[in-house]
């Protein structure tokens, strides 16, 4: 089994910006990255749930990530979500991702057709991590979009035995006591990345290192100093943040939650995302107002 080195601190999950025609803008990834750069955000996991992978073709997900590759100039690790309902496109993704320098793979479990069992959901992403064989894979756990609820410590150690590169899962679930699970299992031999933003102080006590996120994107400095006092045992200051990033989340709810909401956010801090694509509906004027007063009464800092 490949040794790989392990993440640490915040991943985010980028935004896919677009035009107003709905086409990718891919000349903004470049100012994107700059600002991701002059962060303390450690790599970006891109075309997740938050960029809109479903929405997007095959060309489309290479060409962004190619994009964010040549941004990042090595400023931070580029992680590449191949997960696609059809095993080909993700096979044809994930190549794609080794041959031009991204730093790992990760994928979602299909959901339009579900594995039944954990050894269709392993014999379905065994082709796609052999296509990036030298790559740290990920599962990409996230049952509340996919509906996949498939124990995952299994899932990590029956799939080992035959996807040498599974070093570990984006657990983006409720399930703690999974998640401590997986922390644990075979001495500590997998890697699990916390995923919901709201509650990273609780997958860091249950001994996470690193999180993917979409609100790290906008907040980066409320989760490097959860990161912070955690490491420090500082849990007092740890909450206090924690709760000023469940009420940035609660305002994302109220604008459609972490895609569509989150979008509108970047739009305001000045990193020209524009609009989701369809079925996601824009944003009308009136919603920009109110969302920049609500971010107000927050305190949210513009960059
Ligand atoms: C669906 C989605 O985007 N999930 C993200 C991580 O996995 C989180 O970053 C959430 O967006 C965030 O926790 C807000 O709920
Ligand atoms: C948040 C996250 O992990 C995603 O957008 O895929």
């Amino acid at each position: 089994m490949p040794n790989f080195p392990r993440l640490r601190g915040m991943i985010a999950a980028t935004f896919t910006p677009m035009t107003e025609t709905g086409d990718i803008n891919y000349a903004e990834i470049k100012p994107y990255a700059d600002y991701i750069a002059s962060t303390a955000i450690d790599g970006v996991f891109v075309n997740g749930t938050t960029g809109e992978f479903s929405s997007l073709t095959v060309e489309e997900r290479k060409k962004i990530l190619e994009c964010w590759i040549t941004a990042a100039a090595g400023r931070f690790k580029v992680i590449c979500h191949a997960g696609s309902n059809c095993q080909r496109d993700s096979i044809e993704i994930a190549a794609h991702a080794a041959s031009i320098g991204a730093y790992g793979i990760g994928c979602i479990a299909p959901s339009f057709f579900k594995p039944a069992t954990v050894n269709d959901l392993i014999g379905f992403f065994a082709p796609i991590a052999d296509a990036a064989p030298e790559l740290p894979f990920y599962y990409y756990n996230m049952p509340s979009i996919t509906g996949v609820n498939l124990p995952v410590d299994r899932i990590l150690a029956e799939g080992r035995k035959i996807i040498p590169n599974l070093a570990g899962t984006k657990f983006t679930h409720n399930n703690l006591m999974e998640m401590e699970m997986c922390i644990d299992l075979d001495g500590g031999a997998f890697e699990v990345l916390h995923g919901y933003d709201e509650i990273l102080i609780a997958g860091l006590s249950m001994g996470a290192k690193a999180g993917v996120g979409s609100t790290y994107n906008y907040i980066p400095e409320i989760y490097d100093g959860i990161f912070r006092a955690m490491e420090d045992g500082d849990l007092t200051t740890a909450r206090e943040l924690q709760k000023k990033s469940i009420k940035t989340v609660e305002v994302i709810i109220r604008y459609g939650g972490g895609v569509r909401g989150g979008k509108a956010i970047m739009n305001l801090i000045g990193i020209k995302c524009g609009e989701c694509r369809p079925p996601l509906s824009p944003l009308a004027q009136e919603e920009y107002a109110a969302l920049e007063a609500d971010l107000d009464a927050l305190g949210f800092v513009k960059k």
